[in-house]
């Protein structure tokens, strides 16, 4: 099977570059090699790579940014396996979905009969673009905490000394100060909520979001489900709290915190918010006009380690 590695030079701060460099010494088996120059380069190469239709084996190599844009450019290949070296700063989709940690793995499992398993993937229609997610999707606080670190020169600033993680937490503590909280209603086919007070829903395919943290625990992407988790009606200094307690899986106990699974979620805001999908921008809420969210079940494949 042609086999291909798809590199992103800047991800985990610009430390990829150096990890793949040593990382490829190890390799033992003929590949193409693509590097990133640019945002969403990762889906035009993918797109490219499957166009005949032959099967491939493809391995992302760098953060979640990477990932989400390569699954993104294989979608219409059924023929596609996905393999996936976390190389980025968060590694979110490393933690949640099977990944390689060493090239010798990835030697393995090429001279291996190439397992595969099903995942599903999460779709938004919004009433101007359509997205989707292969690990989380969210409005409110986090993602415009997201917005605002990447489109910061501080972020780029910070990343020269490794130190682009000090970006995020300067802009938490920013928005806590400022943020204004929102109304939440949320549909399901069977059921509909409205909560007031809103600091941030989350819409998961896996159970982590932010780097670690275990937001939505029950989440398994390949059940052909997502589960919404809406935080609200709490104080900053609860939210802090919740953060931390977040990376246990702890939060589930907080009154604050409602946790529902469905097929698909229709959320609307009262007034327009952030949105993100993947830990990416993905534009604005119109107020009073619905988003819907829903997953696509086993929609591509990935390497299956076992
Ligand atoms: N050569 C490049 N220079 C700058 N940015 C790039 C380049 N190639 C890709 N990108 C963009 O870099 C962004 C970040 O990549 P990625 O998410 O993989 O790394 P990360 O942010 O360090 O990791 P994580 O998302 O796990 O925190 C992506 O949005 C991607 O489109």
């Amino acid at each position: 099977m042609k086999t291909t590695f798809i590199v992103n030079p800047a991800a985990g701060d610009g430390k990829s570059l150096k990890r793949w460099e040593k990382f490829k010494k190890d390799l033992n088996f003929p590949y193409e090699l693509y590097m990133t120059t640019r945002p969403k380069h990762a889906t035009e190469l993918a797109q490219m790579c499957v166009q005949s239709g032959e099967p491939q084996l493809i391995f992302a190599f760098g953060g979640d940014g990477t990932v989400h844009e390569v699954i993104e450019g294989v979608l219409s290949c059924p023929n596609c396996i996905i393999g996936v070296i976390g190389a980025g700063s968060a590694n979110d989709f490393a933690r949640g979905f099977q990944s390689f940690q060493h090239a010798t793995e990835v030697n393995q499992y090429v001279q291996s009969d190439s397992k595969t398993l099903k995942m599903d993937i999460g779709n938004v229609i919004t009433r101007s673009e359509n997205y989707t997610f292969v690990n989380n999707a969210g409005i409110g606080f986090d993602a415009y905490v997201a917005y605002q670190v990447n489109k910061s020169p501080v972020k780029k600033f910070l990343n020269k000394f490794s130190l682009g993680k000090l970006a995020y937490t300067f802009f938490v503590m920013k928005t806590l100060a400022t943020f204004k909280n929102f109304t939440l209603t949320v549909e399901t086919p069977t059921n509909c909520q409205i909560f007031e007070e809103v600091w941030f829903s989350t819409i998961s395919n896996q159970p982590y979001f932010g780097g670690g943290m275990k937001i939505s625990p029950q989440s398994n992407p390949a059940d052909g489900e997502i589960e919404i988790t809406v935080v609200h009606h709490l104080s900053r200094l609860k939210l802090m709290l919740l953060f931390v307690s977040v990376f246990y899986g702890k939060h589930t106990s907080f009154k604050e915190v409602h946790q529902i699974t469905s097929t698909s979620f229709r959320l609307t805001t009262n007034e327009s918010m952030y949105r993100h999908t993947d830990g990416e921008y993905a534009n604005k809420t119109t107020p009073l006009v619905a988003d819907e969210f829903s997953v696509q079940s086993k929609k591509w494949r990935i390497t299956n380690l076992i």
